[in-house]
């Protein structure tokens, strides 16, 4: 149907802008000497993820793993972004404020649960809609076990009974 589509556009869409926002992250990072990862910004995200999930409808604990796929795969575009940054440090993106990306982040990940919550309405995801959303997710720095990782942390994701 139309809602299946439109949501699964929507999913694909928020995904790829949550990834090309890692880059003025790692920026940021290593313009201020700090680590990519940060488990206490982690925990938030996560907290934050739950109370979307229910929100939107669906079983929050399924979606701790999808969100950790979703955090390994930003820290990882990061990572290379920084490994990129060594031989060309010219390149080296943004002088954006942290706390904006994050809050657009934020943003990416509350229309991530409503558009998962919107199309497991129609049922499960099929093959179909795991190969399309594969072939959507061109951010770059992504490898394709990242890619393989969030599908298969998506593709546990439950309605709340
Ligand atoms: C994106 C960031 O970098 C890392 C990835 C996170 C994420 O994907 O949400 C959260 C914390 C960091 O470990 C960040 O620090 O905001």
């Amino acid at each position: 149907s139309s809602v299946t589509s439109v949501s699964l556009e929507e999913l694909s869409s928020a995904l790829n802008e949550r990834m090309l926002l890692m880059p003025a992250v790692a920026g940021y990072k290593a313009q201020h000497h700090l680590p990519v990862e940060d488990l206490s910004r982690e925990k938030v995200v996560i907290d934050g993820m739950r109370q979307n999930a229910q929100d939107a409808g669906l079983a929050s604990d399924t979606v701790v793993p999808f969100v950790h796929a979703l955090m390994n795969a930003g820290k990882a575009i990061q990572y290379r972004c920084l490994a990129d940054w060594l031989a060309t440090p010219q390149a080296r993106v943004h002088v954006t404020e942290l706390a904006d990306t994050r809050q657009k982040i934020q943003q990416t990940d509350n229309r991530l649960m409503t558009a998962i919550s919107q199309r497991l309405m129609a049922g499960s995801f099929t093959e179909a809609d795991m190969a399309w959303l594969i072939s959507q997710m061109t951010a770059p720095g992504l490898s394709a076990a990242d890619k393989n990782n969030l599908l298969s942390a998506l593709s546990r994701i439950e309605r709340a009974s």
